[in-house]
């Protein structure tokens, strides 16, 4: 299946020079949402995961029904003041701004396997900001699955030594 033909293309937003990929047209066609989730769950059965972790708010989007399918956990990184208990933190840049992510400091049991979950890698900035926070709480990151990747940006090089599968390339 093309999933590129259901990503639509939105110019100069959220700022201008940003070629925005939106897929929540791709969200919205179950037979092309359930293929890119079958994808990543192949990848993953490979891995031994024993929990998915996401980003705020699509890494969720993508993470949720892979971990779903392999009847393990997600656990949710999100923006700060989010999360209702004790967390660990981590700044991070992005395409288009800076923020801080955080995630629950018991979600992820030392030694646990994790594949973590983004709909796209773009300077590599939330990827490194949840790999440190994944890492700080003990857990062994086995992968990371992202639909798009922009290769303009250049995130991957943040990923240097860690294995990574993305289903498209802009
Ligand atoms: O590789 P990077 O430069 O870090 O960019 C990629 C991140 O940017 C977007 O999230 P965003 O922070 O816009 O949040 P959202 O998912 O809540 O829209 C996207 O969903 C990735 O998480
Ligand atoms: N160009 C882009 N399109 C969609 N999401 C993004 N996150 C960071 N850069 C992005």
């Amino acid at each position: 299946m093309d999933l590129k033909q259901y990503v639509t293309i939105v110019e100069d937003w959220p700022k201008e020079g940003v070629r925005f990929k939106d897929i929540t047209t791709l969200m919205d066609n179950g037979e092309a949402y359930s293929y890119a989730t079958d994808q990543i769950v192949e990848y993953a059965k490979e891995k031994h995961i024993d929990l998915v972790v996401g980003p705020e708010a699509r890494g969720f989007i993508i993470g949720c029904p892979v971990a779903y399918a392999l009847k393990v956990g997600f656990a949710p990184v999100r923006k700060e003041g989010k999360l209702p208990r004790e967390t660990v933190k981590v700044d991070y840049g992005l395409e288009y701004g800076k923020d801080v992510l955080t995630i629950h400091k018991d979600a992820i049991k030392p030694g646990q396997r994790v594949l973590i979950t983004d709909d796209l890698l773009a300077t590599g900035g939330t990827i490194e900001a949840t790999i440190k926070l994944v890492e700080e709480l003990g857990g062994v990151v086995a992968g990371c699955a992202f639909l798009i990747e922009l290769s303009y940006l250049d995130g991957r090089e943040k990923l240097n030594g860690y294995d990574m599968l993305r289903l498209m390339e802009f």
